[in-house]
C-alpha cells in the first residue's frame, strides 16, 4: 500500500510533468483554489540560501533615506511631517493622527503585494519565515511575571537577536523594514504581528482577527535566551514551554500546525528540510503526514530528527513527534487531520492568542479587525 509520502510525491511527479489540466488543479500562494484536494503539493526544491550572523541593522539613516521616508510617509497618509533641528533632519509624529481600519488594510495590502512580487526566496515566498518572526516575537511570554509577548519588538536588539531560536530571522525583519518606511506610524511590534496575520492568509489559511495597540519598547525589555521551545525534546518541555504562555493541550496541538509551513535550515537550527510537500500553503497535510506516514530516525551526522520512510524528503522533529506520542495530544493530532475546518477554525483562534500574548490593549476585543485577502 502506499505511503501518505509517496501519494503525496506521486502528486508532486504529476506536477513536474507540467500536464496544464493537473497543475490547474494544485493549489499555490497565488492561485487561491478552495477546493479542498486529499492532498496538494506545490513543492519545490530549493537551493538553500545562508544567512549569517544576526547583527541588527544599524537605525536612522542618510538625509536623503529619510526624505525618502518622508515621501513614503505622506504618500500613505501617514500623518507625519518633518522638521530640522541644528541641521538634523527628523520625522515626527503627528499626535492627532490615529490609523483606521482602512490604514492597516493599506500596509496588509503592501504586505501582501510585496509577498507576491519577492517569490525569488526559497520555495517561492517569504511567508514561512514571516510567521516565525511574528512567533517568535510573541512566543516569549510569561504570563507569571506579564514580561516577553508581542509587545515591544525587543528582537530588533542584538541579545534577544542573537538567541539561538531566533537565528534565520534577520530576513523576515529586513524583508519587513520597507513597509515600515512608508508606513512610519505603526510600530514594529505592531507590523511583526499583523505581517504574521497577511502571511498565513496569503498562504490560503484562515482570516486571523487582530488589533493594533502594540508599543516597541527598549532593549532592557530584552527576554532572557530560553524561552522558546527546543525542539530536540519530548512532551513535558512543549508542555513547560507554553503552558507558561497561557496555553492548553489543544492550543499547543492547533499552533504546531504551523509547521505545514515551511522548512528547516542546517544554518539556523541545524536541522534539515520540509515537514509537507506544500511549504507555501496552510493545509492541515502536518497531522495529515503525522498519522498516517511512517516516520524513523534519519541516518546522519545532524541533530536527531525523523525522515518520512517512504520518501525520505520530509522531516518531523523529536517536538513534533512528541504530539503523536503523547495520549492527550494525539487525539487533537487525529481531530485535524481528519477535519481541515476544525484545524482553521482553532488554528485562527489560537494564533490571535499568540499575537495578543502580553500586550495591554486600550482596544476592546470586538475591536478585532478582519483583514480582506488581497485579490
Ligand atoms: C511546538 C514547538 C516548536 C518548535 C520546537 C519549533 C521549532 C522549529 C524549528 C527548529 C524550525 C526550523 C528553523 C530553521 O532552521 O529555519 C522551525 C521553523 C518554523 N516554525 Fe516552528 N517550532 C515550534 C512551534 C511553532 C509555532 C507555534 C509556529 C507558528 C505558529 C511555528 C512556525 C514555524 C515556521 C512557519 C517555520 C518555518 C520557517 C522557515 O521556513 O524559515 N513553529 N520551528
Amino acid at each position: 500500500m502506499a505511503t501518505a509520502a509517496k501519494t503525496l510525491a506521486r502528486n508532486f511527479a504529476l506536477r513536474g510533468s507540467a500536464s496544464t489540466s493537473t497543475a490547474a488543479t494544485f493549489r499555490t500562494t497565488t492561485t487561491r483554489n478552495t477546493a479542498r484536494l486529499p492532498l496538494r503539493t506545490n513543492f519545490r526544491q530549493h537551493g538553500r540560501r545562508g544567512f549569517a550572523s544576526e547583527a541588527p541593522r544599524a537605525s536612522g539613516g542618510s538625509g536623503s533615506t529619510i526624505i525618502l521616508a518622508l515621501g513614503f510617509a505622506a504618500a500613505a497618509g501617514g500623518g507625519y511631517y518633518i522638521y530640522t533641528q541644528n541641521g538634523d533632519v527628523k520625522l515626527k509624529a503627528d499626535a492627532d493622527f490615529k490609523p483606521t481600519e482602512a490604514d492597516y488594510q493599506k500596509v496588509y495590502d503592501h504586505i501582501a503585494e510585496l509577498l507576491a512580487e519577492r517569490d525569488e526566496y526559497e520555495d517561492g515566498s517569504y511567508g514561512p519565515v514571516i510567521v516565525r518572526l511574528a512567533w517568535h516575537a510573541s512566543g516569549t511570554y510569561d504570563k507569571e511575571t506579564g514580561t516577553g509577548g508581542s509587545n515591544g519588538a525587543t528582537m530588533r536588539f542584538d541579545p534577544e537577536a542573537d538567541h539561538g531560536a531566533n537565528a534565520g530571522l534577520k530576513v523576515a525583519r529586513d524583508f519587513l523594514e520597507p513597509v515600515k518606511e512608508k508606513f512610519p506610524w505603526i510600530t514594529h511590534s505592531d507590523l511583526w504581528t499583523l505581517a504574521g496575520v497577511a502571511a498565513i492568509q496569503e498562504m490560503q489559511g484562515p482570516i486571523v482577527p487582530w488589533r493594533p495597540g502594540r508599543q516597541d519598547r527598549d532593549v532592557s525589555f530584552c527576554t532572557p535566551d530560553g524561552r522558546l521551545p527546543d525542539a530536540s525534546q519530548a512532551h513535558d518541555h512543549l508542555r513547560a514551554i507554553f503552558y507558561r504562555m497561557g496555553f492548553d493541550d489543544r492550543e499547543i496541538v492547533a499552533l504546531s500546525g504551523a509547521h505545514a509551513l515551511g522548512r528547516c535550515h542546517t544554518d539556523r537550527s541545524g536541522f534539515d528540510g520540509p515537514w509537507t510537500f506544500s511549504p507555501t500553503v496552510v493545509t492541515n497535510d502536518y497531522f495529515q503526514l503525522l498519522m498516517k506516514e511512517s516516520w524513523g530516525w534519519r541516518k546522519w551526522d545532524g541533530p536527531k530528527q525523523f525522515e518520512d520512510k517512504g520518501t525520505k524528503t520530509l522531516m518531523m522533529l523529536p517536538t513534533d513527534m512528541a504530539l503523536v506520542k503523547d495520549k492527550k495530544f494525539k487525539p487533537w493530532v487525529e481531530k485535524y487531520a481528519k477535519d481541515n475546518d476544525v484545524f482553521f477554525k482553532d488554528f485562527s483562534e489560537v494564533l490571535m492568542k499568540l499575537f495578543e500574548l502580553g500586550v495591554p490593549f486600550e482596544s476592546k476585543e470586538e475591536d478585532r479587525m478582519k483583514f480582506k485577502r488581497k485579490e
